[in-house]
């Protein structure tokens, strides 16, 4: 048993059991096949109709972010100063204007070597920890030593671990390479929850960001996230679309809910939108809730809490 399981008797964290594995289904994975213009033509449309962000929008958005530091000048008082944030990112004046006292970020996010200072930063409340692993952010590290540190991350109380899959399987067409590794990781994780980063600015295709988002899902993981914030391009709603319809598919295929996590260069709140709008629209309400949705961001949270601010 997971020595800090009782958090995810909130919202904050995958629904239930952690996903199950299935069985590695080659045909399944060459019959994906995205056509782009389609896509760029539907994601304008959710751009034309996505609403200006309101404060309850906001207010969404914020419980949904996993609050991140990723950088290589991070220190223990950063961390704690983000927790700190994560905690209690709203003033309480307003907070009890908006009716939303106790509102928290959905999670932080941190470098293995500050999963303990987070865990203390955060003790008494429900905001998980979440770390980057299995080779972050290139997943290019011997195998045995990915799934090392995703094990290592556990025994030392991260809840969600944010692994990374080697692009160049996919790029190479070895989808099955890719399905062996992140059951590797599923294993390592035991209860804790298990988040894939496909990478989706490496990716070259779209077909190969729906490929790549359905043999993590085949291989047991709980959430799908776009991007590590290092590629030259990460989070976009065009890839947030292609992961959702291949969530949606595998949902209608098998049952199984797994969460969307848009990672990576998402800044400003007016930016938020059409993002929620995709999953509202493809998914349904229940992916507007940050046990199936999140947005992986440094910068974000101070943008909505200025514009919250000023309301
Ligand atoms: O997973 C989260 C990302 O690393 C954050 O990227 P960002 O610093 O561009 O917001």
């Amino acid at each position: 048993m997971h020595k800090n399981l009782s958090v995810f008797s909130n919202d904050h964290a995958p629904a239930g059991a952690r996903n199950p594995v299935a069985a590695f289904d080659a045909a399944l994975i060459n019959a994906q096949s995205v056509d782009e213009a389609e896509v760029a033509r539907a994601v304008a449309a959710f751009a034309e109709q996505a609403p200006s962000p309101g404060a309850p929008q906001l207010l969404n958005a914020l419980r949904c972010i996993d609050l991140t530091t990723l950088s290589s000048d991070d220190t223990p008082e950063r961390v704690k100063a983000l927790c700190a944030k994560a905690r209690q990112p709203l003033s309480r004046d307003k907070q009890a204007a908006l009716g939303r006292e106790g509102i928290t970020t959905a999670a932080v996010c941190v470098y293995h070597a500050f999963i303990g200072t987070a865990l203390e930063a955060l003790a008494g409340t429900a905001v998980p920890v979440a770390t980057v692993s299995a080779g972050f952010p290139h997943g290019l590290s011997p195998l045995r030593a990915r799934v090392l540190e995703v094990k290592e991350s556990v025994a030392a109380g991260a809840h969600e671990i944010d692994i990374v899959i080697d692009r160049s399987k996919a790029l190479t067409g070895d989808w099955q390479g890719i399905y062996d590794e992140v059951c590797l990781f599923r294993e390592a994780c035991g209860e804790a929850h298990l988040k894939a980063i496909i990478g989706t600015g490496d990716l070259g295709t779209l077909t190969n960001v729906a490929k790549a988002s359905l043999v993590c899902m085949m291989a047991g993981a709980d959430f799908i996230k776009t991007s590590t914030g290092k590629e030259t391009v990460n989070a976009t709603p065009e890839f947030a679309l292609v992961m959702a319809r291949t969530i949606a598919f595998w949902r209608k295929s098998t049952g199984y809910k797994v969460g969307f996590k848009a990672a990576g260069g998402i800044s400003k709140a007016k930016e938020v939108p059409v993002y929620l709008a995709i999953m509202q629209s493809v998914l349904g309400d229940e992916w507007l809730q940050p046990n199936l949705f999140r947005i992986g961001a440094s910068r974000l949270l101070g943008d909505i809490v200025e514009t919250l601010e000023r309301s």
